[in-house]
């Protein structure tokens, strides 16, 4: 089948390791321009393999493009994946980590992630009415009896979070009391998540639509240098949630599945992450309260309210909140230099 919207997709990888696990999503990523954040020693020669069409930048690069904004992406994080969101040009962004690899389905049928993705991200979302036969658009669904019909024309998709067979997202403390457990079960369904409530978004086989979220779709601070790590895609899946509940866009959850064969140390994980396993018991209620202006009506607009949010309401809590909601603004500084709004261009011109 021909690679659908082609010209329309980035592929992010983040990666401190190798690059060899791209053999195995040869015949779904070989067509799709792949961008590659290379994180840690920028002196270390990563290997892509030959074939693909890529731009790699390591932390030398960040640094060269982004001058003292660099301090917004985290060093010795999967955080510094939201770099190659940020310049990127397309309309929908795949990222994926680089111990993932192609699933299969319960016919045995090799998953393609990306047009499940796209498919989900093309297709509206049902955020204000559950549909008990999950996602309706999918073939061989459809909105059951009682379904209002003043909502069936759903709203755009922002966001498609695919799962993981094999190693579940476990946060370090339950990876360590149960190091055998594996997920086996493919659940044959998308569904949507309901307006007002979050869930903890995993960026390792995540999709958006970066015209409508991606301002938003910022990983913060983490790792080197900071009190917190590997809670990037936890507080980038909350902020965008917050956006498109307020902007009234959807997120759905559910296929594609990938195989996650998970190379992360549990110890090391959790001196990242203790932090956030308490700090989060306050994150989330503040996620919960948060309540967007009117005037902010577009995903900039409501992350610098974030911000501003972030810095009033988490600060007491330490002063790293400070610092995030500081790094948050930059973040949208660098997003707007990079993507100028359209009149600009022409005024300028
Ligand atoms: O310092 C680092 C550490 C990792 N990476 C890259 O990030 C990707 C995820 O890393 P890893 O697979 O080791 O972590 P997991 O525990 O399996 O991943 C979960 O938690 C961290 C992230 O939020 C991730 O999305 C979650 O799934 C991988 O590509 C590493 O190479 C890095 O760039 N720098
Ligand atoms: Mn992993």
């Amino acid at each position: 089948m021909a690679p659908i919207l082609k010209d329309e997709v980035d592929i992010v990888i983040p990666t401190i390791r190798s690059l060899n696990f791209l053999e195995n999503w040869r015949p779904f990523f070989e067509p799709y321009h792949l961008i590659i954040i290379q994180d840690g020693d920028p002196t270390k020669v990563i290997e892509v393999p030959k074939g693909f069409d890529y731009e790699l930048y390591n932390r030398n690069d960040i640094n060269r493009v982004l001058g003292p904004k660099a301090n917004c992406i985290s060093f010795k994080d999967g955080a510094c994946r939201c770099f190659g969101f940020l310049v990127s040009k397309k309309k929908f962004i795949y990222t994926i980590d680089d111990d993932c690899f192609v699933a299969k389905d319960p016919t045995g049928k090799d998953i393609d992630t990306l047009t499940q993705h796209l498919d989900n991200l093309t297709k509206p979302s049902t955020p204000y009415f559950f549909n008990t036969l999950y996602d309706p658009y999918r073939e061989g669904a459809d909105f059951v009896r009682g379904y209002p019909f003043s909502l069936r024309q759903g709203v755009p998709t922002a966001v498609s979070h695919g799962l993981w067979l094999n190693i579940p997202d476990y946060d370090a403390p339950t990876q360590l009391v149960k190091p055998l457990e594996r997920n086996t079960r493919y659940v044959d369904a998308v569904m949507t998540i309901p307006k007002g409530t979050l869930y903890p978004m995993c960026a390792m086989n995540l999709a958006f639509n970066r015209e409508l979220i991606g301002a938003a779709m910022y990983f913060g601070i983490m790792g080197e240098g900071h009190p917190l790590g590997r809670y990037d895609d936890m507080w980038a899946g909350w902020c965008t949630k917050v956006v498109c509940d307020h902007l009234g866009y959807g997120v759905k959850t559910g296929l594609p599945y990938l195989w996650h064969s998970k190379a992360s140390n549990p110890f090391v994980n959790l001196k990242k992450e203790y932090k956030g396993l308490f700090w989060q018991e306050e994150m989330i209620p503040f996620f919960q309260s948060v309540v967007l202006p009117k005037e902010c009506t577009n995903a900039q607009q409501c992350y610098l309210e974030l911000a501003k949010l972030t810095k009033e309401k988490l600060g007491p809590i330490d002063p790293y909140f400070h610092n995030f909601a500081d790094a948050m603004v930059a973040w949208i500084e660098a997003w707007e230099e990079f993507n100028p709004p359209a009149n600009a261009k022409t005024e300028s011109a």
